[in-house]
């Protein structure tokens, strides 16, 4: 299912401009990555897809569906959602936090356990957590659930948002492999949004590196927007402009190729192959 922003504008009660007349075309079974910093409306345009925010002006569309001629609660639950600090049940147990959404659209409590246990499974979890309650995990852990619950009733959409980021570094960099490997078999079209430049280039087919206001300045390949800056304010935000890039390391991409970036981490492009591959 394919997710079309068509000149969106959002302004809230308090006259808070947060989005103004964006547009954006995120393709069927692709990952798509809002990247921006803190306030550019990136959750204010994630939310208007599942009619969390409706826009004050402009339409969303889904498969060429208007979103606003929706029910917006079967449209919630159609729709998986995943949030920072995971936003688990705290007195639920782990299997029926992430059975949510299937007892909500009718599975008994046994069928949405058995469906609990198998994603959990799916997104790298051990059966032996399933009874656990959500303070009784690790952070790495609650995002891992946090995912089989945004899966569960196996939604063709996923909205992601900073899901990784409350967790170490290493922790998220297993995160958004485990994302890439899922992504792989599940093609799901998934909007992502982060303000973690390596996180944007590892998990985006396509990403939007947004300015304030919900503006546009670059929307691309990770190649694209790595070799071909769109003006400084993204050559900036990426850091390709910044020297003294001596050691390189390397990432594997979702879709083929390596993510090369400097010592500090800055990127530096992208690579098909490395050498003596
Ligand atoms: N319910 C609301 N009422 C008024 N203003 C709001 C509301 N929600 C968000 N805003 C404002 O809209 C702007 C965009 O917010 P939004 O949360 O969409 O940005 P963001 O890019 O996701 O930021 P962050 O990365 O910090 O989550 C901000 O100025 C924010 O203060």
């Amino acid at each position: 299912m394919g997710i079309e922003f068509r000149n969106v504008s959002k302004i809230y009660d308090d006259g808070t401009e947060a989005v103004r007349d964006f547009s954006l075309t995120i393709p069927s079974r692709t990952c798509t990555v809002l990247l921006g910093s803190s306030g550019c409306g990136k959750t204010t345009l994630l939310r208007m897809v599942n009619r969390m925010v409706d826009p004050t002006s402009g339409s969303v569309l889904i498969d060429d569906d208007d979103v606003s001629s929706a029910n917006p609660v079967n449209l919630r639950r159609s729709i998986g959602y995943v949030m920072q600090n995971a936003g688990l049940l705290p007195h639920r147990r782990v299997v029926d936090n992430v059975g949510t959404v299937l007892r909500l659209n009718g599975a008994s409590k046994s069928e949405a356990r058995e469906r609990g246990r198998e994603l959990l499974d799916m997104v790298g979890l051990d059966q032996s957590l399933a009874d656990r309650y959500p303070e009784q995990l690790s952070g790495g852990q609650q995002q891992r659930v946090g995912v089989a619950r945004g899966l569960a009733a196996d939604p063709n959409i996923l909205l992601m948002d900073e899901p990784f980021g409350a967790v170490d570094p290493l922790v998220r960099l297993d995160l958004q492999r485990e994302l890439m490997h899922l992504q792989k078999d599940l093609q799901k079209t998934i909007l992502f949004v982060t303000h973690d430049i390596d996180e944007a280039l590892t998990l985006g087919d396509q990403i939007a590196v947004m300015q304030s206001g919900g503006k546009t300045a670059q929307v691309g390949s990770p190649q694209e927007i790595i070799e071909n800056p769109a003006d400084d304010f993204v050559a900036r935000f990426v850091g390709v402009d910044e020297g003294g890039r001596r050691e390189l390391a390397a990432s594997p991409r979702r879709s083929g190729g390596w993510n090369v970036s400097d010592a500090a981490g800055r990127p530096l492009g992208v690579l098909g192959q490395l050498a003596g591959e």
